[in-house]
């Protein structure tokens, strides 16, 4: 039995729409869930135990960074992830591959794996699905990712399926080095690009590996949003009904509601704390950009149907103040509303699928939330 299990509560009768619940050895995660981003063993500007009062049950965290900073060994020596950083619920630690991409300066993809220069100090470093896994193994994690090639957009049919049919080999590199861990479950994870024959075939592949869990990879990458909904629609068909399926760096609001509306399960992404430290609100009317001038005698909430502890303590004209002074309060604050907004936000769409009204609540956010 795998350590990490799908529960499936209540399918929507209108949409693709699913309410479930996937244990891990840390504790169960209502689904569908949003995980905040703690990239280096911290969700930015938030103490651990303000992310747990404001409900998030699961983090993400990322092999690439901590491999190179701190170093996976002093993480293993201090015990682990959860221990390092004081987090006693979920984690789940995406595998490098994308990060190496997106961050790294990357240097030569061969069947091994990627050769890249550090982000950080330049210096030179090779990852493979086994340095990956032993990695993720040293870390602890609870839902650990395959190293993958997420393949650019756009992309060529041919350069897609080759990278699909590597990232396939790779999985199975990953299972075999993962083998004799037995709290610690590894991910598959689609590629296929836009290419709708290609994510059949990336689906069927890992899919044949009988993981516990599988990730839509390539999305989220540039591509505009009616090529990933197009995407979306038949991705997650490919995908068992048992296993929880996570749709990789998703999203804002709306990105959320499609997912979900879709049969997505598990989401992630940066968007709402990273915003926040460049002082941008997510709130029930739609963006709040604080700094503008608007705001300067603005004594109320920064949202009114709101009740975390920035919008029940201050007003939008004090949230502009710290911005413009560079207070470092102002991404304390704003991130907090912004986790807060976001994973309450995924509580009512639990429970409006759980009532059979997914769709109407979803149409009541887009009229209030006005333009995305
Ligand atoms: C939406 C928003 C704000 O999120 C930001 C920025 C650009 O998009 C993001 C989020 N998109 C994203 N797609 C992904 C695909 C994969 C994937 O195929 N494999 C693996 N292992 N991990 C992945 C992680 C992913 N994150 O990617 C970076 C570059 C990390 O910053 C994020 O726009």
């Amino acid at each position: 039995m795998a350590a990490v299990t799908y529960e499936l509560i209540k399918k929507d009768s209108k949409s693709k729409a699913r309410r479930g619940r996937v244990h891990t050895p840390h504790g169960s995660i209502e689904t569908p869930v949003f995980m905040p981003v703690g990239t280096a063993a911290t969700v930015k500007a938030m103490r651990p135990d303000e992310v747990k009062e404001m409900g998030a049950q699961i983090i993400l965290s990322n092999t690439y960074h901590l491999y190179l900073r701190p170093g996976h060994e002093i993480v293993r020596e201090a015990g682990g992830l959860h221990k390092f950083m004081n987090w006693d619920r979920a984690i789940l630690t995406d595998s490098g591959g994308f990060q190496v991409f997106s961050l790294g300066d990357l240097r030569k993809i061969t069947e091994e794996g990627v050769e890249f220069r550090s982000h950080i100090d330049g210096s030179k470093h090779m990852l493979s699905p086994e340095k990956s896994i032993e990695v993720q193994n040293a870390l602890g994690s609870d839902i650990i990712m395959a190293f993958d090639e997420c393949a650019p957009y756009p992309a060529d049919r041919g350069y897609v399926k080759n990278s699909l049919e590597r990232t396939t080999r790779w999985l199975k590199r990953c299972k075999e080095a993962n083998k004799n861990e037995d709290f610690q479950s590894l991910f598959g994870i689609m590629q296929g690009g836009m290419y709708q024959d290609l994510r059949y075939q990336s689906a069927m592949e890992i899919v044949d590996l009988d993981l516990p869990g599988y990730a839509i990879g390539g999305l989220s990458v540039g591509e505009p949003k009616d090529i990933m909904y197009e995407v979306l629609d038949y991705c997650v068909d490919y995908l068992p009904a048992d296993k929880p399926r996570y749709l990789m760096g998703v999203g804002s609001p709306d990105y959320l509601f499609e997912g979900v509306e879709r049969g997505v399960d598990m989401f992630d992404c940066v968007l709402p704390t990273r915003i926040a430290r460049n002082g941008t609100a997510m709130t029930s009317r739609g963006r709040v950009v604080i700094k503008n001038a608007a705001h300067e005698r603005d004594f109320t909430a920064l949202d009114p149907e709101c009740d975390c502890y920035t919008c029940r303590n201050y007003s939008k004209a004090y949230l502009r103040h710290l911005f413009k002074s560079n207070e470092i309060l102002s991404s304390m604050l704003l991130t907090n509303h912004n986790l807060h907004f976001l994973i309450n936000l995924m509580s009512n769409m639990r429970k409006a699928i759980e009532e059979d009204r997914f769709l109407e609540f979803k149409r009541e956010f887009y009229n209030k939330y006005g333009k995305f």
